[in-house]
């Protein structure tokens, strides 16, 4: 590094006009090399008075910089901003003020600028003016060339003169850039828009402005360039339907700062300009201050996992209702006047339907074999019924057959005790006459009952109150469970979906395998995998309705002989969810649902975007446009009846 610096170094490049206020009250070196600041400022600096300016900085850089510690000492602090600021001045070398300018878009960045601000507050006008303007130029996506080459001097220097002169500054700029870019408490990807690159600059501005409070402070913000500024990220802000959204909330929090601060006597003009940006309705429930304090802690919380990847991943065993969540999450965002299933989808649902069906009267025959009893009449039944279904237009005889006695059906029923697959067992069978039935069609409620064994990992994007966010359903399966993890970096949050009716029954895959034992111990190795550190992950207890049934006809301590809550519905409902969060951090959130029910299912999942999106979705891409010809809000990128998907053979 040079220890000097040379006259046509140390001239300015940006005009400047300023007096020097830096005042440090550090003894030792930084005492001294603070009065060289004060003293030198836009002198040209020589020999010993440029070592101690460099020296000074060093120890700015190695107190200030990313890796530094916290510094406790206010009165050290104030000192540090405060040379900082007076370093980036235009009056010191550009190596020098690169240096300083670094530190600051590094502080900008990270949303740690506190200080930094208050510093800035206490500077001269024209000081802060200027650095926020040259911030400005160094975050606009086109602050390269043509920016610095408009900011040269326009004297009588020479075209290679200029044109050194230009590249600098570009390098200049840049540094800025990448320094703030680095320090960004969420991590830029395609998935992250452009205006979330400036969420940390327009806080800053936020803060400063409603720090300041006062109105000169907000004038120069706004003849710095700040609306035109926002216009290049937020290009709608001033179309009235848009800038209602909630992902504008960075650029309304600024504006509204900056209108409180303007003075309505003498800002008249700029104020109008404001408001034609600022949304109508914009409330804030505490003062802006506290507002933007708020905004900016929440860098810290595992929300930001989600801003860096909006994914929600559906994890859990095999049939524990992960798809069935999608159905009911993609159907709610489709306008409810109209009908979400078309007819052609409805017809290729009855193969499956009928599928689920006679997978379970296989099963019973199976099972009534093993049970050794003469109960031929059944058999036969069930032979017929199976016969049926696989081909009903050319079984309407037998169809009109089994309708004549339609006490069959009732045997059929009789015999749910012997663990038949729930949708089945509750569902489907009750439907039978209606199935079987000429022209039948799947209603929405067949269709949310299906079970169709995904394979595969599929996302759907969603449209979450205005904002992206892609819901992916992997298959539970275990043969599936090796594809889950080309997933698990990109979880910015997971829900974990178990079954609470399964407790007495075995894995599909291994009948030697109690399910719930084996969903606790699945749920177990994601709560404490390495790659979801920092992100949440929610417990799904879903089959409510299954269990209210089994809890009522399956002995529940013949199970969990420990259990004490007796026929208490409500405490099996709690004893199961001891069970799987002894395996989980305490504050995991746990929520009882039925899948199959959409407006149990839409609250709950209503809830968990309150509790675990809703301060994210300012910052998330807008969710795609609606089709045209068509008010569906959400872009699903499978299709649920695709060849993707095989039909589930086996259940229990
Ligand atoms: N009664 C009832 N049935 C449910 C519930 N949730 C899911 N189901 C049914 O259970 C079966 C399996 O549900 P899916 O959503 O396909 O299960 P999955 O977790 O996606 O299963 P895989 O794709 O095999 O991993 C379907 O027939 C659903 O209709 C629920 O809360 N109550
Ligand atoms: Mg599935």
């Amino acid at each position: 590094m040079s220890t000097s610096t040379s006259a046509s170094e140390s001239n300015s490049i940006f005009t400047s006009t300023g007096t020097f206020t830096s005042s440090s009250t550090v003894p030792g070196l930084g005492y001294l090399s603070g009065k060289v600041i004060k003293r030198f400022g836009s002198a040209v600096v020589n020999g010993v008075d440029a070592i101690l300016i460099r020296r000074r900085l060093a120890q700015i850089e190695d107190s200030l910089g990313p890796t530094s510690d916290n510094i406790a000492h206010t009165t050290i602090v104030k000192s540090l901003y405060s040379d900082l600021l007076e370093l980036s001045r235009p009056v010191y070398s550009l190596s020098i003020r690169t240096r300083a300018f670094r530190v600051i878009m590094s502080k900008v960045g990270g949303m740690d600028f506190e200080d930094l601000t208050q510093a800035m507050i206490d500077w001269p006008l024209s000081e802060s003016y200027n650095l926020l303007k040259t911030m400005m130029t160094c975050l606009h996506p086109l602050a390269e060339s043509s920016h610095s080459q408009a900011w040269t001097r326009t004297t009588n220097e020479s075209d290679a003169l200029k044109s050194e002169r230009s590249a600098r500054l570009d390098t200049f700029l840049a540094a800025g850039n990448d320094a703030y870019k680095s320090q960004l408490p969420y991590m830029l990807s395609e998935t992250v828009p452009p205006r979330s690159f400036v969420i940390s600059f327009l806080l800053f501005i936020a803060f400063s402005v409603a720090q300041s409070s006062k109105p000169s402070f907000s004038r120069i913000v706004m003849e710095a360039g700040l609306p035109s500024f926002i216009v290049n990220f937020y290009p709608s802000i001033s179309i009235a339907t848009l800038k209602q959204q909630r992902y504008w909330f960075p650029a309304q929090l600024t504006i509204h700062a900056l209108l409180k601060c303007l003075d309505p006597n003498t800002d008249f003009f700029l104020i109008s300009q404001l408001r034609t940006m600022l949304d109508d309705t914009f409330h804030l429930s505490s003062d802006t201050l506290t507002a933007i304090r708020l905004t900016i802690s929440q860098k810290d919380l595992p929300i930001m996992k989600l801003l860096e990847k909006p994914n929600i991943l559906l994890l859990g065993p095999g049939e524990t209702g992960k798809t069935t969540l999608v159905k009911q999450i993609v159907k709610s965002c489709f306008k409810s006047s109209q009908q979400f299933y078309s007819d052609c989808e409805r017809a290729e649902y009855i193969s499956h339907i009928l599928c689920n069906v006679s997978a379970s009267v296989e099963q019973l025959l199976d099972i009534i074999a093993g049970l050794g009893q003469n109960l031929k009449t059944f058999e036969n039944v069930l032979i017929d019924l199976l016969d049926v279904l696989d081909d009903l237009d050319l079984h309407a005889e037998k169809i009109s057959s089994l309708y004549q006695y339609e006490e069959k059906f009732h045997l059929v029923s009789a015999y749910r005790h012997l663990d038949l697959p729930a949708h089945v067992n509750y569902y489907f069978l009750d439907a039978l006459p209606r199935i079987l039935k000429k022209h039948y069609l799947p209603s929405d409620q067949d269709i949310i009952q299906c079970h169709i064994m995904t394979t595969g990992i599929h996302p759907t994007l969603i449209d979450l109150r205005g904002s992206a966010v892609s819901l992916v359903d992997f298959g539970g399966q275990f043969s599936e469970h090796k594809k889950w993890i080309n997933w698990f970096q990109k979880a910015g949050l997971i829900i974990f979906v178990a079954s609470i009716s399964d407790y007495n029954e075995v894995c599909a895959e291994n009948p030697l395998m109690n399910r719930m034992d084996d969903a606790i111990e699945l749920f177990d190795n994601l709560v404490h995998s390495k790659w979801f550190v920092g992100v949440s992950i929610i417990l799904l207890l879903n089959k409510t309705d299954v269990f209210a049934h089994k809890f009522q006809e399956v002995d529940f301590t013949e199970r969990f002989p420990d259990y004490t809550g007796g026929a208490n519905h409500d405490a099996a409902c709690v004893y199961i969810k001891n069970k799987y969060l002894s395996k989980a951090p305490a504050d995991t959130q746990v929520y009882f649902t039925s899948a199959v029910d959409e407006k149990q299912i839409l609250e709950t999942m209503n809830d968990i975007y309150d509790e675990f999106l809703e301060p994210v979705i300012p910052y998330l891409a807008p969710a795609p446009s609606p089709e045209p010809n068509t008010s569906l809000q959400v872009h699903v990128q499978i299709s649920t009846t695709s060849s993707h998907h095989e039909l589930s053979s086996t259940s229990q």
